[in-house]
């Protein structure tokens, strides 16, 4: 499959240059973590959850992520309003399914923003295969017309016109919680400043992967590897792109 460093490397230096606002609807753990991964990469979150709040907050921002982690009565009725601002102000959103396959009413929920219209579904492998009913991933995304981004030790993120496999990444990665939740905003940051879906989610892989690989070497364990992670993409560049892209 085609390298996509060139393309992650010019969305990255895109995204620092117009730092996107992000709204996350996101879950009570992984909140601070998501918001601390994207102002070190060079976004600006927001994560208001008040259905009074978010219509203003999505249309005033460049990206939207919707997370099922935790989802409360204010997060539900918050959700459709999202999505429709979203949709009126012409923004891409993210969904992460959290758990769909862990109740059928956590299932049913993620199935509704499915057919709200994400361009991008990131989930791991035991989420993806609840909501893909048996569908193998690229014919689940061709399904729903969305891109998937598919994560776990080797990434994969896919749509009806493209397949990207990122192979990145560390598996202390999967030994802190909400990872992947930050790894959702972030293709939200990327889609702010990358239209191609699959570009956008493969880039935000990309560079998740290779902080984590960083970080990793620069930590002794998970306590230590949230703050090298954060130090890492705050610094990563092209040149690290590249290098990292030839040791993988
Ligand atoms: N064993 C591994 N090796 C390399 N990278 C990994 C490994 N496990 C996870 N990752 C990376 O960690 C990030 C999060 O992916 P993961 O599939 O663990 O998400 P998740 O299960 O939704 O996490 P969470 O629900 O805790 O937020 C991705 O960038 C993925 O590539
Ligand atoms: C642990 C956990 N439980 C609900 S959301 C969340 C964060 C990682 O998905
Ligand atoms: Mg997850």
């Amino acid at each position: 499959m085609e390298s996509i460093v060139g393309r992650t490397a010019a969305a990255l230096e895109g995204l620092r240059a117009r730092a996107p606002r992000i709204h996350c609807i996101t879950n009570t753990v992984a909140q601070n973590f998501t918001a601390n991964v994207l102002l070190a990469l060079g976004a600006v979150p927001s994560m208001t959850v008040a259905p009074q709040e978010v219509p203003g907050f999505v249309k005033s921002a460049q990206g939207l992520l919707v997370n099922l982690g935790t989802v409360d009565d204010e997060r539900r009725a918050s959700i459709p309003l999202a999505f429709q601002a979203a949709g009126d102000a012409g923004l891409g959103v993210v969904l992460d399914p959290v758990l769909a396959n862990r109740s059928r009413a956590r299932l049913d929920l993620a199935l509704e923003c499915l057919a709200m219209g994400p361009a991008i579904v990131r989930a791991n492998a035991e989420e993806a295969a609840a909501l893909s009913g048996g569908l193998g991933p690229r014919e689940f995304a061709v399904a729903a017309n969305t891109t998937l981004a598919l994560t776990g030790p080797v990434d994969l993120v896919v749509n009806g016109t493209s397949a990207y496999e990122v192979r990145h990444g560390h598996s202390l990665m999967a030994r802190i919680t909400a990872m992947g939740c930050a790894a959702s905003a972030v293709a939200a940051a990327f889609l702010a400043v990358e239209k191609d879906p699959a570009i956008a989610g493969a880039a935000a892989l990309t560079v998740m992967g290779v902080a984590g690989e960083e970080a990793a070497q620069a930590s002794r364990g998970p306590g230590s590897f949230v703050p090298a992670f954060l130090d890492t993409l705050y610094s990563l560049d092209a040149g690290r792109l590249w290098a990292a892209e030839e040791t993988a």
